[in-house]
């Protein structure tokens, strides 16, 4: 093992990607993981972390920088935890997860002939979130930027994202360059209109404080903006003038949502009012129009949604006779963006709120071929539930990046349908599920779509064909 010792300084060729965003050197064969690195770089870093296989280190200088280096766009992209690659060439990007996809797979020696094709890139890499969740925090994180300015700062109010690695501290975002343009204006305006009042941000240490979150949803195709305010209890005068506020000054704001939210768990969600508009907003994918709730998941980049779902329906190998199960189908999409090619389609999903938005989705674009049933789907296919929708020839699964329950996956070769995409947002929990699938299916092709540019995530389809 190479002598490397914590709290040490050193030099580092980087040789290419690795897990999370981060990159890979070696020191005489003993790996270092390199935090904001580029392959091709030239560093020196501070090695924070030794273990006994590998370490982790973060950069000092770069002293060479690589060529798929680029000027990031916002100015916190070096301490935020939303991008950790606004630094790196978009084409590189797509490169470099379509290599962990490929590197995914050929783990599994099953699977090592698998090739993975280019990744189907944004048109537009920027302003691609139709969703953002902030957080409120008296906590800040001050940038190096703001404190080599030597201005001084509140450093107990705080509204933005938090910094990699650290639950408490938020970074003060007052620009940020993924979602759409009134995104950060809403989150700079509500920031100025709480501190005027003198509104406590929850301190997640004492769990006091009043603003939680502030979670901003826009429709890409229909202008439409949704603020949920997530507040540590109902204040009803305060709520009122965030309201008159909005109206006011955002005239695009086309619904307000309160949620009280008074547990400790982070999560914003919590008994949701509606104060002002319908209380959803709507989207338009492949032409068909979807509202979204506040709760529902909706894939967060709308335009390539429909290149994902274009993949899958093509993968599925659609015929007019088809049944197609749409398993996880959230609010219903991908079962109604596939409806008119096919027989019918059984949307299965665990959230009641988001089956009834399918119900109405399916509805509202006068689809009448789509049945959606609620219920956890490790304990869903029934005798009874076959018996009343019959075999499918075609399922279709796009499991949360956990994948898919053990059951789920012996369920899906017990149905044994001739044909099976899996749409997955975790390469690795997608290739875990099919290893315990390939007696029964061969995969025939995959086609990773990058919905999240600027973050190593990426979305893979995998088509399986029955053997
Ligand atoms: C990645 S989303 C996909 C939603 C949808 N296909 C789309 O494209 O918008 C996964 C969905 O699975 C649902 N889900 C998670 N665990 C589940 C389970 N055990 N049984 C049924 N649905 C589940 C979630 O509520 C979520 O709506």
């Amino acid at each position: 093992m190479a002598s490397i010792k914590r709290g040490q300084h050193i030099e580092l060729e980087i040789e290419k990607f690795a897990d999370k965003g981060k990159s890979l050197a070696r020191v005489d064969g003993y790996v270092v993981f390199v935090h904001g690195a580029v392959p091709g770089d030239r560093v020196k870093a501070y090695v924070f972390k030794k273990k006994k296989s590998y370490a982790e280190a973060k950069i000092d200088e770069v002293i060479e920088p690589s060529e798929l280096r680029t000027e990031p766009r916002c100015r916190y992209a070096d301490e935020c935890g939303g991008c950790k690659w606004q630094h790196v060439e978009y084409e590189a990007q797509l490169e470099a997860k379509r290599q962990s996809v490929e590197e995914t797979f050929a783990y599994n020696s099953d699977f090592s002939g698998i090739e993975v094709p280019p990744v189907i890139g944004c048109d537009s890499p920027y302003r691609y979130r139709n969703k953002m969740d902030f957080d409120f925090s008296a906590d800040r994180w001050l940038t190096s930027a703001e404190i080599d300015s030597g201005q001084d700062f509140d450093t107990d109010f705080a509204v933005g994202l938090h910094v990699p690695g650290n639950f408490f501290k938020v970074l003060d975002l007052q620009e940020c360059h993924l979602p759409s343009a009134v995104t950060p204006k809403l989150l700079n305006g509500i920031r100025d209109f709480a501190k005027a009042r003198d509104w406590k941000p929850w301190d997640i240490r004492n769990h006091t404080g009043f603003l939680r979150h502030l979670v901003i949803r826009t429709g890409e195709h229909t202008g439409d903006v949704m603020v949920n305010l997530v507040t540590n209890g109902y204040d009803e005068e305060r709520i009122e003038a965030v309201s008159s506020f909005l109206q006011e000054e955002f005239p695009e704001v086309s619904t307000f949502i309160h949620t009280n939210h008074k547990g400790k768990s982070q999560n914003p969600q919590g008994r949701e009012r509606t104060i002002f508009g319908s209380g959803v907003i709507y989207d338009v994918i492949g032409g068909y129009r979807f509202a979204i709730s506040p709760s529902a998941f909706f894939q967060t980049n709308t335009t390539q949604a429909e290149t994902l779902y274009e993949v899958a329906r093509d993968f599925a190998d659609l015929k007019p006779t088809d049944r197609v199960y749409d398993l996880y189908c959230g609010a219903g999409t991908i079962s109604v963006f596939l409806s008119q090619r096919v027989d019918k389609v059984i949307g299965v999903e665990m959230v009641e709120a988001a089956v009834d938005n399918a119900r109405t989705n399916a509805a509202m674009n006068n689809i009448h071929n789509c049945t959606f049933r609620s219920g956890d789907l490790k304990d869903v296919f029934t005798p009874s539930f076959i018996a009343e929708h019959g075999r499918p020839d075609v399922v279709i699964a796009d499991p949360p990046r956990a994948g898919m329950h053990k059951k789920v996956v012996q369920q899906i070769a017990d149905l044994h349908p001739e044909r099976f995409v899996y749409v997955s947002c975790n390469p690795q929990t997608q290739a875990r599920d099919l290893d315990l699938l390939k007696d029964y299916y061969r995969i025939d092709r995959v086609q990773p779509v990058d919905m999240f540019p600027h973050t190593p995530h990426i979305e893979n389809v995998v088509r399986c064909t029955r053997k």
